[in-house]
């Protein structure tokens, strides 16, 4: 890495005189941003919009607006930030990390050093410059790996507040080339924890939303594994001024379903499985009925008689067209409809009229047009008049109408959505999960990508975008898979995960699996090494876990070490509560608990009130698969024996919560430690 150069106030002074400036110039661009948007009073809607997104743009770039500076070797200075201004006479003084001219700030070192002389971050609060940290890159000098080393370690040590931040100032080499990877196709990103993985899907839906407009319209999805979760997340595309994306989890995908339930492991799995889309085809195929015989149908008074063979013929219409089912039901009603209306029609017209109106040859006894023929044609809209028999019965217009009294009979659509009834995802799922009371149906988070597939195979479409960021890719089951490809046509997409976490039994064991049916070999994979959460101790306390659960998987490179050693402390299942209630505040700082599912309300109990549901609180309780994503800035796991034995991938689940820990990590267990834990340094 380069050389550290010797910082003088003077040079702090002159950072602070030209951050000054860029707050003016902001200013002058908010006051005018106002001022317009004070004038589109009364004007369309869409420039309504256009001015307060750009007052909100310009709000949220001002923490941090800009945070570094390049020399270049062969030309002057460029400054780097959160977005591009120009002055009056337009000429550039800041440039969006985005641009890539700012690359070099992200990629350039000793030995590259791609035309830099100097690189400086610049650390700034609200709008004074507080620190500065340069590196010559003209020195010769071995190539360390990190860019911006003390930045970054400056980031990294920082207390954790609860909510992520973003990385914009000190992204690393191999972080800024997946974020400016091309946007098409599918781009796998698996990294161990706390390589970056979230940081750097989110930076990268940033960089592709400035790149490329499209997006801007077409809408970026990124999916996150809980809400709390998505809330951790929340402010950090704010920060980078993009407002327009949507995070949601699969389960909340499908407005209008509530998850109230959770399904035990087995069943998890089951309903995960792909398999599930073909019997739910079959179970929505299934409810087509053939008759077999002939179906009489009530209309107006009199009976329509439908034929087996007409009513096949007409399913397999339907079903040619290849439409969803309840498409395809219109189809089938239509062409039955209009069997049912030559019927009528025939019968009609099979009477022949004397010229004042007068049958003589079929019809009803008499040898006049009977009652209910008279309704029939006075619903379809056919005036017959006794003074005026009609020269011709039924011209098109007739027919038309005759088809649409018929449609629109009570009697008749009942016979038809008999044979072919009109569905609700809801019901196709209940009934092939035999939930008996439908109305009662409470589902679950498996649950809900079934409800997605029922509803494409009746007809209901849902939303699409034009990326789809994925994190924590690796707990999507293969239904949940179908349900986002659904939502991203394109197969425009960016997957983020790590198959050594995965925790739902109905996950991800190799990506090639999971993606393959949908995008064959269109996906590439890159890989994240460095690991900027966790110090070397906490890496090493999961060594053995990892070796015994995944051997082969290399452990993230640690960037720092805390010489704070993870411990762990013993105890009886009677005393455990308490221990954990009393250790848990002494790890200082925000410090997560966590326990598995079945200690949640014993520890709750005993941890300080709030912790178990608030998850900004000092001290929170969480369950593994709660803690996905998250990180504090210390971790004390309650009964790693139980989270092992908690299910089949309980290990991978316990990896998960000991890699929570930006500092330190204890372990309280009752009774002998677990064989991969049994190296921590007992206390
Ligand atoms: N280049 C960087 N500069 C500063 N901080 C970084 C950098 N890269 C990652 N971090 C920090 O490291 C932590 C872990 O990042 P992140 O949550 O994105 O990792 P992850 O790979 O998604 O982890 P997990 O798989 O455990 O969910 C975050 O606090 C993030 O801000």
């Amino acid at each position: 890495m380069g050389e550290r150069s010797g910082l003088t106030s003077d040079e702090i002074a002159i950072e602070q005189q030209y951050l000054t400036a860029l707050h003016a110039r902001v200013d002058a661009m908010r006051q005018e941003a106002v001022k317009r948007l004070a004038g589109t009073r009364g004007s369309d809607g869409g420039s309504v919009a256009v001015w307060r997104a750009e007052v909100t743009r310009l709000d949220a770039v001002r923490q941090g607006m800009c945070f570094g500076r390049l020399d270049m070797r062969d030309s002057g200075s460029v400054y780097i930030g959160r977005l591009s201004l120009f002055d009056e006479d337009d000429e550039p003084l800041l440039l969006d990390w985005r641009a890539p001219a700012a690359r070099a700030f992200y990629t350039a070192t000793a030995a590259v050093p791609r035309g830099v002389r100097r690189r400086r971050h610049i650390t700034t609060r609200d709008r004074v410059v507080v620190a500065l940290d340069d590196e010559l890159l003209d020195l010769d000098g071995a190539d360390g790996g990190l860019v911006g080393e003390a930045a970054l370690l400056a980031a990294v040590t920082a207390g954790r507040t609860g909510r992520m931040r973003d990385i914009v100032t000190t992204l690393q080499a191999e972080q800024d080339r997946i974020i400016r990877e091309d946007h098409r196709g599918v781009l796998v990103v698996q990294g161990g924890p706390g390589t970056g993985k979230t940081a750097v899907a989110l930076h990268r839906v940033a960089y592709l939303l400035y790149t490329h407009q499209h997006l801007r319209t077409r809408g970026v999805l990124v999916i996150g594994p809980s809400r709390i979760f998505l809330d951790y997340i929340g402010q950090v595309l704010p920060g980078l001024g993009e407002h327009s994306v949507v995070t949601s989890t699969v389960a909340d995908l499908r407005p209008g379903v509530a998850v109230s339930r959770v399904d035990p492991p087995e069943t998890e799995v089951e309903k995960g499985r792909a398999v599930m889309a073909d019997r739910l085809a079959a179970a929505v195929r299934s409810k087509v009925r053939m008759p077999d015989g002939p179906v009489d149908i009530d209309f107006e008074g009199q009976v329509l008689r439908l034929d087996p063979a007409a009513c096949r013929r007409a399913v397999r219409r339907a079903r040619r067209t290849g439409l969803p089912h309840n498409q395809a039901g219109l189809v089938f009603q239509r062409d039955l409809v209009d069997a049912l209306a030559r019927h009528l029609a025939d019968r009609l017209e099979s009477v022949v009229l004397t010229d004042t109106g007068e049958a003589i040859d079929g019809g009803s006894a008499d040898g006049r047009l009977s009652e209910a023929d008279l309704r029939a044609l006075a619903a379809a809209g056919v005036v017959v008049g006794q003074d005026d028999g009609p020269k011709e019965l039924l011209d098109d217009t007739d027919r038309t109408a005759l088809r649409d009294s018929l449609l629109a009979d009570p009697g008749v659509r009942a016979a038809l959505d008999d044979l072919w009834p009109r569905l609700t995802a809801e019901g196709v799922v209940a009934d092939l999960l035999g939930v008996a009371d439908r109305s009662a149906a409470d589902w679950s988070a498996a649950d809900v990508p079934l409800l997605d597939e029922a509803a494409a195979l009746l007809g209901e479409s849902c939303p699409t975008f034009g990326h789809v960021v994925v994190d924590e890719a690796q707990e999507l089951s293969e239904m949940a898979w179908r349900m986002l490809m659904r939502r991203c046509p394109t197969r425009s997409m960016t997957v983020v995960g790590d198959l050594a976490q995965t925790g739902n039994p109905a996950g991800a064991r190799s990506w090639e699996h999971v993606l393959a049916p949908h995008v064959a070999d269109r996906w590439r994979l890159a890989r994240l090494t460095v690991g900027y959460r966790t110090p070397a101790e906490v890496v090493d306390a999961t060594a053995d876990l990892l070796a015994a659960h995944h051997p082969g998987t290399r452990p993230p490179k640690a960037i720092r070490s805390t010489g704070e050693t993870p411990w762990r402390v013993r105890t009886t299942p009677a005393d455990f509560p308490a221990v954990v209630a009393r250790l848990a505040p002494s790890l200082n700082g925000r410090v997560a608990v966590i326990a598995p599912r079945e200690h949640v309300d014993r520890l709750a109990e005993a941890l300080s009130p709030g912790a178990a549901h608030d998850p900004s609180a000092e001290v929170v309780l969480l369950t593994p698969r709660q803690a996905k994503g998250l990180e504090f800035d210390a971790v004390l796991i309650a009964d790693p024996a139980a989270i092992l034995g908690a299910g089949p991938l309980g290990h991978n689940d316990l990896y998960v919560a000991m890699t929570r820990a930006t500092h330190r990590l204890g372990i309280v267990h009752p009774g002998p430690p677990p064989a991969e834990l049994a190296a921590v340094r007992e206390r």
